[in-house]
């Protein structure tokens, strides 16, 4: 469904993000993980079409993305960006309901409508949606937000740190339902820090290291100690836990001596 092959992006002689490869088919989570300023929001840019590369291309759904006008992509994919200013007073309810935007030919229909309130009730932000957006709390705005997507009914979800401002309950609510989206045939593409989450929710995880691939693969190869030091720079333990994977902790030498 979707695929970017060696893809680069250079801004004033330096590559922000450069050689990335990847593909993901529908019913599959990939999750992008790495340091700040490793370049996985270039990255999620570059697949959402907001950026075009400087090297290499993405293709969704076999054709590249500058093939599609923005409406028609605007019905494939759907980006929680981490930018969540809306330059209006919308009602929350107003700002899930741009979700419908891209299917509309003229006013919102009672569908659309259903198709909202439905959304909505899935990121449990149905009590919320008479408020003003801008004076949810970030977790709150993050469910609505979730919500406008889920409206948008694409067939690829790009998520840039979703589980910012989540609270424990809230972020596993939402990653447990883009898992769900993933296995009704969605593709979903999530920049994710909790390196735990990743390996709970994600089919594949790519991570990054100063704008270059360090890594491509099922979370179990892939969170590995060895490698997590390498990229974070920091000493990794894995502590195992029956039943499931291993719980991935950044240990300094401080930590383990009881400093
Ligand atoms: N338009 C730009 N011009 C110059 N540098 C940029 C531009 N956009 C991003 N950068 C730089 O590119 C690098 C990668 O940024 P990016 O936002 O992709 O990182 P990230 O991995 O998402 O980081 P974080 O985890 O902190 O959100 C950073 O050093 C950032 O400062």
């Amino acid at each position: 469904m979707l695929e970017a092959r060696n893809l680069g992006y250079r801004v004033g002689g330096r590559w922000l993000l450069k050689g990335v490869d990847l593909s993901l088919e529908e019913g599959e989570f990939l999750a992008v993980l790495g340091p700040n300023g490793s370049g996985k929001t270039t990255l999620l840019r570059l697949l959402s079409g907001e950026l075009r590369p400087t090297q290499g291309e993405v293709r969704l759904r076999e054709r590249p993305l500058a093939a599609y006008d923005s409406q028609a992509l605007a019905r494939l994919r759907a980006v929680l960006s981490q930018n969540r200013e809306v330059a209006f007073p919308y009602t929350a309810y107003e700002v899930a309901l741009l979700g419908r935007l891209p299917h509309l030919r003229g006013r919102e229909g009672p569908e659309d409508h259903r198709k909202t309130q439905r959304s909505l009730e899935r990121t449990r932000a149905l009590p919320l949606k008479d408020r003003p957006f801008p004076s949810l709390s970030g977790g709150e705005a993050m469910r609505v937000e979730a919500a406008r997507l889920l409206a948008q009914e694409p067939t690829l979800f790009l998520l840039d740190e979703p589980t910012n401002h989540l609270d424990p309950r809230y972020a596993l609510e939402l990653l447990l339902l883009f898992r769900a989206l993933a296995f009704e045939g969605r593709g979903v593409v999530a920049v994710l820090h909790d390196l735990n989450l990743a390996a709970l929710f994600a089919d594949r995880v790519l991570l990054l290291k100063e704008g270059r691939p360090v890594a491509y693969g099922p979370p179990a190869g892939v969170l590995s100690p060895e490698l997590l030091e390498e990229v974070y720079e920091v000493p990794f333990q894995a502590l195992g836990r029956p039943g499931g994977p291993s719980l991935l902790l950044p240990w300094p030498k401080e930590v383990a001596h009881g400093a």
